[in-house]
């Protein structure tokens, strides 16, 4: 049976695990650190744990809930001018639409923590920094460095646009209902401009699926249908490593070389 959580009934499905350790909150609130007239959007508030603090600091929220109970509850404790509450699905949302420069923050609903990351990337431009509640699991998958177990898809997506920090560990005694696993707390920071120039994003993309989708074969192998040995040659990447010892700069330059290869299409 859930778990009823201040007169909520947590659900499921929307990966209800509401914080209750006001020692956590109070770390996370400081890790965050808002100021005054920031620009801070809060992704899933359930019950406040965050928001509260987090409106006291800044002054102003938004803040993104999909479950509708949980946004009249808050519409009712905050006032508009203090929330501006948007009730829908964070993955579905275009923060183009929010003032820039962001600061996204949340403890995130960890059935959507992947495709939730994957959509806020699109928007690193306009984004501050990010700071988020996951699975230690894969705030370690985010943070992974080449040549480990935990480097993969992830590490590389994420790494192309941000430097990703392990901030803290959270037990899982800090919320109700207490999850099977350990948390982390994760700070994402956008890379300068020009850092990585990727000419065509969806051959970058389509490249690092295919690698790490079978990342026991080598680049030759996994990389079969998409490269050929020249491209390997001209751009002096082995052909018989794995996609794991592969830097982010290294899938950059195999993307690139890809995309440059590919015949132009006439206009005729
Ligand atoms: C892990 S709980 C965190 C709640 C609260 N921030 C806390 O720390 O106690 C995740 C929250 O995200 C909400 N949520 C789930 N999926 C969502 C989505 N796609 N878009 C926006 N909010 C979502 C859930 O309803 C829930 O309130």
């Amino acid at each position: 049976m859930s778990a009823e959580v201040q007169g909520h009934r947590a659900r499921k499905r929307f990966g209800q695990n509401f914080l209750r350790d006001p020692n956590i909150i109070r770390r996370i609130v400081a890790a965050i650190d808002p100021k005054p007239g920031e620009h801070l959007v809060e992704i899933g508030p359930g019950l406040g744990a965050l928001t509260e603090p987090l409106i006291n600091a800044a002054g102003h929220l938004t803040a993104i809930e999909l479950d509708r109970d949980l946004a009249a509850r808050l519409r009712e404790r905050f006032p508009e001018e203090r929330l501006r509450l948007i009730e829908g699905d964070a993955l579905r949302f275009d923060f183009a639409t929010l003032p820039a420069p962001l600061r996204v923050v949340g403890n995130l609903p960890y059935n959507v923590s992947t495709p939730l990351l994957f959509h806020l990337a699109g928007y690193a431009d306009r984004i501050k920094d990010m700071t988020f509640m996951l699975q230690k699991e894969v705030v370690e998958r985010m943070a992974a460095e080449p040549g480990s177990a935990a480097y993969g898809r992830l590490s590389v997506m994420l790494q192309l646009r941000f430097a990703v920090r392990k901030c803290f560990d959270v037990p899982p005694g800090a919320f109700v209902p207490v999850p099977k696993v350990t948390s982390s707390i994760v700070r994402l920071t956008p890379l300068p401009r020009g850092r990585y120039e990727v000419d065509d994003f969806p051959t970058f993309a389509r490249v690092v699926a295919a690698a790490f989708n079978q990342r026991r074969k080598t680049l030759r192998n996994a990389l079969k249908a998409l490269a050929s040995a020249e491209i390997f040659s001209r751009t002096g990447i082995d052909a018989c490593l794995r996609a794991e010892m592969l830097s982010v700069a290294d899938f950059v330059r195999l993307a690139n070389a890809l995309s440059r290869e590919k015949p132009e299409t006439s206009a005729d």
